[in-house]
């Protein structure tokens, strides 16, 4: 059993800690976890925490479910009623698409980040399970795009990463017919990881994150960011490259250049090998 520990007080998420773990909730069962700018800002907030915490090596993302109606979601995108001309209207009347900053927080964060999905992952909703590093779906989800139903898209990951998991083809075929897809169907096209029984959603998570946890962190990250480069352009490759000087800067080599500068010397680098 975990013992989940509230790490900071949210309106519209939850967030919990445990074990190596952390846990974001969006809890907004009664629009069916639908998101408005503070929902995404709260995100961005426990998201940027965790990346921070040391103690931290896999995030859980979840939508709080089920609703009074008995029906469960992930996330159904971007709260249509504060959809203004703009962008979503925030508490201070100002519009905003803050979702994409999000979406590269979860991307970029060194530490992998496991969506878990019951029911809906829609329109903006479904990116974010894409945009995760790995999907388990209950039995129940379901999932779709709606951006041509209600007159939005996401060109971004949404089209260009979703293409690379499912398929050029299906990709289209998703954001073109807007059709939604039952969780075995998103297992088979390669959307999501496993499906489980919605009762387990949540202990298979852990369990997946606790094998993650068991493996050596900066191989994790490396990986991380060698899986993105290869589909984030410039600014994949920076992440990947400040992994390669991460681990440089841990090197003897390394040190002595800082050493020499700090002792006001010629740095000696002579005398490290040149590996073949
Ligand atoms: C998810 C549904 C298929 C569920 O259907 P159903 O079970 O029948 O429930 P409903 O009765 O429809 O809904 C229950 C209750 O929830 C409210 N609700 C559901 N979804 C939303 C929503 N997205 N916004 C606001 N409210 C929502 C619904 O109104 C009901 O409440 P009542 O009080 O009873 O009215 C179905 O609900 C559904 O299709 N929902 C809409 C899905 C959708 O179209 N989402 C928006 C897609 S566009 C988007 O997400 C923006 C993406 C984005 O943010 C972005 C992307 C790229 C660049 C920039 C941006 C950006 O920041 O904008």
């Amino acid at each position: 059993m975990t013992d989940w520990q509230i790490a900071a007080e949210f309106e519209d998420i939850l967030y919990h800690k445990a074990d190596g773990m952390a846990k974001i909730t969006i809890n907004r069962p009664q629009v069916r976890n639908a998101f408005r700018p503070k929902t995404i800002t709260e995100m961005i907030t426990a998201f940027a925490d965790a990346r921070e915490d040391v103690e931290i090596g896999v995030v859980l993302l979840t939508g709080a479910g089920p609703a009074t109606d008995g029906k469960y979601a992930f996330c159904a995108g971007g709260d249509q009623k504060v959809r203004g001309d703009g962008g979503y209207i925030s508490e201070s009347g100002v519009p905003r698409l803050n979702v994409l900053d999000l979406q590269r927080l979860i991307r970029t964060m060194p530490q992998p980040v496991i969506a878990l999905v019951a029911g809906y992952a829609i329109g903006g909703g479904h990116v974010l399970h894409v945009v995760c590093d790995l999907t388990i779906a209950a039995d129940n989800a379901i999932f779709g795009q709606t951006g041509p139903m209600v007159g939005s898209f996401d060109g971004g990951f949404g089209a260009s990463y979703l293409a690379r998991l499912v398929g050029q083809k299906k990709a289209r075929e998703i954001w073109y017919l807007c059709r939604q897809y039952d969780a075995q169907e998103a297992l088979d096209m390669g959307l999501v990881n496993k499906v489980v029984p919605v009762e387990q959603l949540e202990s298979e998570g852990i369990q997946w994150a606790q094998e993650i946890l068991d493996k050596s962190p900066l191989a994790i990250r490396c990986l991380k960011s060698a899986f993105n480069a290869d589909c984030d352009g410039q600014a994949g490759i920076q992440e990947l490259a400040g992994n390669a000087t991460l681990l440089f800067y841990m090197t003897e080599e390394a040190q002595e250049g800082k050493q020499a500068f700090l002792e006001k010397r010629k740095p000696n680098f002579r005398q490290y090998p040149k590996l073949p």
